[in-house]
C-alpha cells in the first residue's frame, strides 16, 4: 500500500511564528510599540479554554501583548457589548476576537458586528466576509488561511485544481472557497445533505474536510493522488479516556497524495494565522497614523 505525504502544520506554524516574531522585534525597535490582542472566553468549554490558553501562551511568545478576558458563562450581552466597545477605543489593542462558541443566551452575530472592522482579527465580521468575497484587502478567517497556506506550500499553484469543500459554515467552508476561487480553483462546495456526497468528494484534486463528524469521509471518498486537508478537531471515546480524530478516516487515506494529519495539521495553522492577521492589523494601524 502506498503511503501519503504527511502535511505537517505544526512545523509549518513554528516557522511563520518564528518570522512573526522576527518581525514584531523589528518593528517594537522602529516603532517603540508592539500588537495587542485581546481574546473574550465566555463560559467553561473545555476546549476553549484549551485554545485561549495556546492563544495567550503564542501571543506572548511572539512578543505581543495579550490581553485575556475571562468571564462567567451567565455574562449578559450588554456587559460584552460593552467591554467589546472598551477594546474597539483602547489604543493598545489591534486585534479582538470573541472565542467561539458562546453560551447559547448570546448572539455571537450581535457582538462580532460590534467588533470594530479593522481589529476583527478573525475575520468574522460582515465587512470583512465581504472584502474577502469581493476581492477587496481584508482580514481573512484564521482556519482556512491556514489551509491555503499549506496547500500553497504543498502543490504550489492552485490554478485550474478541482477544490471540494464539505462544510458550509461561515468560519471555514465559505471563506475557504472564496480564497481557493482567488487562487483559480474550480470549488464546489458540499455539505452532510448534498447528494452523491462520495462521488462528489472522489472528483476532488483537492478536498477540505470542514463537517465537524468524526471521520466521515472515507478512504473511498478520496481520489488516489488528492491533497486531502483536515479541518475536523473531533475528541471520540478511546478506552477509559479519549482521543482527537479529524473529519477523515485518516486510516484509509494511505492513496492520497498527501494529508493534513489531526493534531498537528490545520489547528496549530489556526494560531499562527491569527498572529499573522495581528500583525497586520498593527502594521496598517502604523501606516494609518504615519
Ligand atoms: N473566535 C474563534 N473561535 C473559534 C475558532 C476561531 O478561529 N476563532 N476556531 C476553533 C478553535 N480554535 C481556535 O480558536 C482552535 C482549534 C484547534 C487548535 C489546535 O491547535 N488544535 C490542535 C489539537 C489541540 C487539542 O489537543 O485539543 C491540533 O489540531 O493539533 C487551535 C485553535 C473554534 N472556535
Amino acid at each position: 500500500m502506498t503511503q501519503a505525504q504527511r502535511i505537517d502544520g505544526k512545523a509549518f506554524a513554528a516557522g511563520m511564528t518564528a518570522r512573526i516574531a522576527a518581525e514584531v522585534t523589528a518593528l517594537r525597535d522602529a516603532a517603540g510599540v508592539e500588537p495587542g490582542l485581546a481574546v473574550v472566553l465566555v463560559g467553561q468549554d473545555p476546549a476553549s479554554q484549551v485554545y485561549v490558553g495556546a492563544k495567550h501562551r503564542a501571543t506572548v511568545a511572539a512578543g505581543m501583548r495579550s490581553f485575556e478576558h475571562r468571564l462567567p458563562a451567565e455574562t449578559s450581552q450588554t456587559v460584552l457589548l460593552d467591554l467589546i466597545g472598551q477594546l474597539n477605543a483602547d489604543p493598545n489593542v489591534h486585534g479582538i476576537l470573541v472565542q467561539l462558541p458562546l453560551p447559547a443566551h448570546l448572539d455571537a452575530s450581535a457582538l462580532i458586528a460590534a467588533i470594530d472592522p479593522s481589529k476583527d482579527v478573525d475575520g468574522f465580521h460582515v465587512i470583512n466576509a465581504g472584502r474577502l468575497a469581493t476581492g477587496q484587502d481584508a482580514m481573512v478567517p484564521c482556519t482556512p488561511l491556514g489551509c491555503l497556506f499549506l496547500l500553497q506550500d504543498h502543490l504550489g499553484d492552485l490554478s485550474g485544481l478541482h477544490a471540494v469543500i464539505v462544510g458550509r459554515s461561515n468560519i471555514v467552508g465559505k471563506p475557504m472557497a472564496q480564497l481557493l476561487l482567488a487562487a483559480n480553483c474550480t470549488v464546489t462546495i458540499a455539505h452532510s445533505k448534498s447528494r452523491n456526497l462520495a462521488a462528489l468528494c472522489r472528483t476532488a484534486d483537492i478536498l477540505i474536510a470542514a463537517v465537524g463528524r468524526p471521520e466521515m469521509v472515507r478512504g473511498d471518498w478520496i481520489k488516489p493522488g488528492a491533497t486531502v486537508i483536515d479541518v475536523g478537531i473531533n475528541r471520540i471515546p478511546d478506552g477509559d479516556g479519549t482521543r482527537l480524530v479529524g473529519d477523515v478516516a485518516f486510516a484509509e487515506a494511505g492513496h492520497a497524495g498527501a494529508i493534513t494529519p489531526v493534531p498537528g495539521g490545520v489547528g496549530p495553522m489556526t494560531i499562527a494565522c491569527l498572529l499573522q492577521n495581528t500583525l497586520t492589523a498593527f502594521r496598517r494601524k502604523l501606516a494609518a497614523e504615519a
